[in-house]
């Protein structure tokens, strides 16, 4: 098994800007031979669409393409994480030669437990935090089923995360929280 020297857990509601975010500090560090970003999202959106016959690559991307098919993909993800918790981290976590390892999308206490039960020493959480209007004005619409359930909700309580990232454009801004995350991270990389 590879042994990151650090692993950066990602959680935020839709269109908090996990993506963003997390792509930043991609940058910041160097690109993608120092740091992976790891999709909890990516093999089950890849063995979703393989099943139900639709485009995996627009599944990733940020516009309204997967939001037709959330609900179903979630129920569909539980299904394989009610019979196996650890099925889609063990996955994404192969043959990863990166030191850094950003997991962008943790949404429910088993991602955080299995991440913190294999690579205890070097895991954190984030949190990505956008208020409902500045979300709104990235596309966010509430819709029952998803917003209220676990896939949303699973690290809103119980997790005292690392970090909490403000992700709206009348916050704090982000280069400087940002620089408080990489200043870790290049201490640990003795960069
Ligand atoms: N600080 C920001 N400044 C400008 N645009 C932003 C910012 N944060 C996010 N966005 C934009 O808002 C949209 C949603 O962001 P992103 O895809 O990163 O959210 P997410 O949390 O990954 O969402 P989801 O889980 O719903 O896919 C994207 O188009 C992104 O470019
Ligand atoms: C189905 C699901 O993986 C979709 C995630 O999509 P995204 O991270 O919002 O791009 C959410 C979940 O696992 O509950």
């Amino acid at each position: 098994m590879d042994s990151p020297k650090l692993i950066l857990l990602f959680s935020g509601k839709r269109k908090s800007g996990k993506d963003f975010v997390t792509s930043i500090i991609q940058q910041r560090l160097g690109g993608s031979s120092v740091c992976a970003i790891l999709r909890l999202s990516g093999p089950l959106k890849e063995q979703y669409a393989k099943e139900h016959g639709l485009d995996f690559r627009r599944l990733l991307d940020a516009s309204g393409y997967k939001e037709k098919f959330r609900e179903d993909m979630i129920r569909w993800g539980e299904e394989k994480r009610n019979a196996d918790p650890g099925y889609f981290c063990r996955l994404i976590v192969r043959d990863v030669p990166q030191p850094v390892w950003i997991v962008s999308d943790a949404r429910r206490r088993s991602d955080v437990e299995w991440f913190r039960c294999r690579y205890q020493l070097q895991t954190r959480t984030v949190r990505v935090q956008a208020s409902e209007e500045s979300r709104r004005e990235r596309g966010w619409v509430y819709t029952a089923g998803i917003d209220d359930a676990e896939s949303e909700c699973g690290l809103d309580q119980g997790v005292a995360f690392d970090w909490t990232i403000s992700n709206d454009s009348d916050g704090p801004l982000l280069e400087e929280q940002l620089e408080r995350v990489l200043r870790v991270v290049r201490d640990c990389l003795e960069l």
